[in-house]
C-alpha cells in the first residue's frame, strides 16, 4: 500500500517519457492550482498535526515561486542559465539536510526559523550574486557540460541529484521504507522530473502538483496507519477488526487467544520485556497463512479464518499454539543497555550473562459463525471458549461448541 505515494510521481514520469507533447503540458487544470494545491495540503497537514510536512511544502512553495519569477525567459539568457545552474544543486542539498538534520517541532525557534529558511533557500537565488561567483569557476570543466545537448543539466548537477537520491534510496532500504520518508523522496523525485524537461511548459506547476499530491497520499496514509494499525505489533487493531467482522461472510471463523499467565512474566521480567514479547507473538500471528490478525487489545489477540471446517480450523491453531510455545524468548535482564557497545557484548556468546531465554504459551478459543449470526455475538463465544481454553489448563485450543 505504501508505494501507492510514489504513483503520482510514476505516471508524470510515463507521461513525459512516452507522451511529451500532450496537450496536458500546455497549461495546468486550472490557474493558480499549484498554489492551491500546496495551501491545501499545509492546512490539511496542521489539522492532522503533522506539521512536519510544512518544511518540505514550504520548500516547495519557495521554489515554485522562484521557477516563476527567474526560469520562465529562455534558457539562453545568462541570468536563467546560471539560476537554472544552481536551483537542483541546492534543492537536493537542502532536501537532504532535511531528511538528516534534526526538525525541530513547529512552533518553536527553530522550528519557525526552518520553516522560513525552508521557503527562503530556493528565493535567496534570485538576488545573490551568482554571475560573480561563476566568474571564479574555470571558464571549461566536464563537470559543468550537460549531461544531454537538448538540456543543460550538467554533470555536477546531476551527480549531487543521483548521490542525494541514492543516499535517500539506501536509508529507505535500512529504515525498512517508511511512508515519510517515501513522501520526501516523491517530492525530490517530482524535482528531478522538472529539471531534466525543463523545456516542458508548465511542468513546474506540474511537479508542484505531482509533488503535493505525494504528499497527500502519505498523510492519508499516516492518518490510516494512526487509525488502523496498533503501534506496538504493527498489527491492525479492534477498530479494524470491527470493520473485517463486519463483512464476514457465512462460512468463517473467528479465535480468540491471549498470552499465559502474562501478569506473572510482567512483574518478573519487567513491562518492557512483556512489550517486546507482545512485538514478538505480534510478528509471528502475522506471518502466518490463511488467517488474518488482530491485535484485540492488551495480551488478546483475534484471529479471522474463511472457511468453517473444524478439522482444518484445529489443525491451524495447533500449529499457532506450537509455534509460540517452542519459540526461544531471549529477554534482556537487568533493564537495557546503556550503549550500543554494552548492548553489543551482552548479546555475544562470552558475556550472555544478561540475557535470559524463556517460553511463553498462549490459549485460544475458537467459534465458527453460524448463519448470519452477529459480530458481537461471534466474539462473545470465541471469548467464552478462550475461557475454556483456561479453564482447562492454558496452552491449547478449545472450538466453541455449535
Ligand atoms: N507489557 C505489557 N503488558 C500488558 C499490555 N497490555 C496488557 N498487559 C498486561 O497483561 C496482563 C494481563 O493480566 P491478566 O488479565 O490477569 O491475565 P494473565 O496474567 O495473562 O492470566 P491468564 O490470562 O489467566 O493466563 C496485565 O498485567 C496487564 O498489565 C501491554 O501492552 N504491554
Amino acid at each position: 500500500m505504501r508505494w501507492l505515494i510514489l504513483s503520482p510521481v510514476l505516471l508524470l514520469a510515463v507521461m513525459l517519457i512516452g507522451w511529451p507533447e500532450h496537450a496536458l503540458f500546455a497549461a495546468l487544470p486550472f490557474p493558480l492550482a499549484a498554489w492551491l494545491a500546496l495551501a491545501f495540503v499545509a492546512s490539511l497537514a496542521l489539522l492532522m498535526r503533522q506539521t512536519d510536512w510544512l518544511y518540505w511544502l514550504a520548500f516547495l512553495a519557495g521554489h515554485y515561486f522562484t521557477v516563476q519569477q527567474g526560469l520562465q525567459r529562455p534558457i539562453s539568457e545568462p541570468d536563467v542559465d546560471l539560476l537554472y545552474s544552481y536551483l537542483p544543486l541546492v534543492s537536493a542539498l537542502w532536501l537532504g539536510l532535511l531528511v538528516l538534520l534534526p526538525r525541530p517541532p513547529l512552533l518553536t525557534k527553530g522550528g519557525i526559523g526552518l520553516l522560513l529558511a525552508s521557503a527562503m533557500v530556493p528565493i535567496a537565488l534570485l538576488y545573490l550574486p551568482l554571475p560573480n561567483w561563476q566568474a571564479s569557476l574555470p571558464d571549461y570543466h566536464w563537470l559543468l557540460q550537460p549531461v544531454r545537448a537538448e538540456n543543460p543539466l550538467n554533470w555536477l548537477q546531476a551527480s549531487v541529484l543521483l548521490l542525494v537520491i541514492a543516499g535517500w534510496l539506501a536509508q529507505l532500504s535500512y529504515r525498512n521504507w517508511p511512508k515519510p520518508m517515501l513522501g520526501q523522496l516523491a517530492v525530490l523525485l517530482s524535482l528531478a522530473l522538472f529539471y531534466l524537461w525543463l523545456a516542458q511548459p508548465e511542468l513546474s506547476g506540474w511537479a508542484t502538483l505531482i509533488a503535493s499530491s505525494c504528499l497527500l497520499l502519505t498523510l492519508a496514509l499516516q492518518m490510516l496507519q494512526l487509525a488502523y494499525i496498533d503501534e506496538l505489533t504493527q498489527l491492525p487493531q479492534r477498530r479494524a477488526l470491527m470493520g473485517h467482522l463486519n463483512r464476514l461472510g457465512k462460512k468463517s471463523a473467528v479465535t480468540m487467544l491471549d498470552v499465559d499467565h502474562f501478569k506473572k512474566f510482567n512483574d518478573t521480567y519487567g513491562h518492557d520485556v512483556g512489550d517486546q514479547v507482545l512485538r514478538l507473538l505480534g510478528a509471528i500471528l502475522a506471518k502466518q497463512r490463511g488467517m488474518t490478525a488482530y491485535r484485540y487489545g492488551g495480551e488478546e489477540f483475534t484471529l479471522v479464518f474463511h472457511h468453517a471446517n473444524p478439522k482444518k480450523l484445529k489443525e491451524q491453531l495447533e500449529q499457532v499454539r506450537q509455534q509460540v510455545a517452542d519459540y526461544p524468548l531471549v529477554v534482556r535482564q537487568g533493564g537495557r543497555p546503556k550503549d550500543h557497545e554494552t548492548g553489543k557484548k551482552q548479546r555475544s556468546a562470552k558475556h550472555n550473562s544478561g540475557s535470559k531465554t524463556v517460553q511463553i504459551t498462549i490459549s485460544l478459543g475458537c467459534a465458527i459463525r453460524q448463519g448470519s449470526e452477529k459480530p458481537e455475538s461471534l466474539l462473545k463465544r470465541a471469548d467464552e471458549a478462550l475461557y475454556k481454553a483456561k479453564k482447562k489448563g492454558r496452552n491449547c485450543v478449545v472450538l466453541a461448541s455449535s
